[in-house]
């Protein structure tokens, strides 16, 4: 049987009033890619930020390679990977100290080991002519790299990532999806949030969907696909339906009108 490595139970996250994430449960076992795709403001943010232990949940738990995040919060982030969606990196550090200094705080690896890593990805990535450089003469897609280095070094057994190829050019986008299936099949388990549906096919093995918080269709690719072959559809189809996008097509519509209105004026 293959280890559970991320397990959320009955989460929630409420603001106020307003509940952004509403009693989900999802587990994430050792090798697999969980796509979690839902329209903006759906609350996969808020979810993955419970899971980083940047916020606290409201009610239900989240366990690590069972620790229990609220219990032993250290325990369970020691043992993971975030990748956040707008990186926050020391602008006034080279590319090479941040490296170094993100490898001196997880002290349970052998620092040799992680820079040698480190250096392998930053080749991959283009970046070793700017290891040198400081990080505030850095593109935004150079920072989603080297914070994507820092990660993928230290080869953590749970990776989780907020959209992972926003402002990466094609070739580093390509580059980052053979990571993380070659991740996978060493055994890493790869939470992501994304709204492609590209990404949700080629690297996912599972997907999980949510919307107003509420997780409200979970499967495989495969069990997607049935589903919407049941309903007559093609899956690009069921991805808009599923993901609230669906509406598009009567928003276009209305604005095509609107433009063939005006040119009659
Ligand atoms: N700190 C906060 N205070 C109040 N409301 C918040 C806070 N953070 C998020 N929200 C609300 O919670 C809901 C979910 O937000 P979240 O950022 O998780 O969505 P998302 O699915 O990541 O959206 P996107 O695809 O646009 O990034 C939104 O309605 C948002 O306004």
């Amino acid at each position: 049987m293959t280890a559970t490595v991320l397990d959320l139970h009955h989460l929630s996250k409420n603001f106020g009033s307003f509940t952004a994430v509403d009693t989900v449960s999802l587990t994430v076992a050792a090798g697999e890619i969980y796509g979690f795709l839902g329209p903006n403001g759906a609350g996969k943010t808020t979810t993955i930020k419970m899971l980083a232990g940047l916020l606290r949940p409201s009610a239900g738990t989240v366990t690590i390679c069972g620790h229990d995040l609220a219990g032993a919060p250290l325990e369970g982030k020691r043992l993971t990977g975030y990748i956040p969606d707008r990186p926050f990196l020391y602008e006034k550090l080279t590319g090479d100290e941040y490296l170094r200094f993100i490898a001196s705080l997880y002290r349970h690896h052998a620092p040799e080991k992680v820079l040698t890593a480190a250096g392998r990805y930053l080749e991959l990535f283009d970046l070793g002519d700017w290891r040198h450089h400081l990080i505030e003469g850095y593109s935004h897609g150079m920072r989603q790299k080297l914070i994507m280095t820092s990660i993928f070094m230290l080869d953590q057994p749970l990776i989780i990532v907020d959209e992972p190829m926003v402002g990466l050019d094609p070739k580093s986008a390509r580059i980052v999806k053979e990571l993380f299936k070659s991740l996978a099949a060493r055994g890493t388990a790869i939470f992501l949030s994304t709204h492609s549906m590209e990404i949700a096919e080629e690297l996912c093995d599972r997907i999980g969907i949510i919307q107003h918080g509420r997780l409200t269709t979970t499967g495989s690719i495969a069990e997607l696909r049935a589903q919407a072959a049941a309903g007559k559809k093609n899956l690009e189809e069921v991805f808009l339906e599923l993901t609230g996008a669906y509406e598009l097509q009567g928003i276009i519509a209305a604005l095509r009108q609107d433009a063939g209105d005006r040119n009659l004026r």
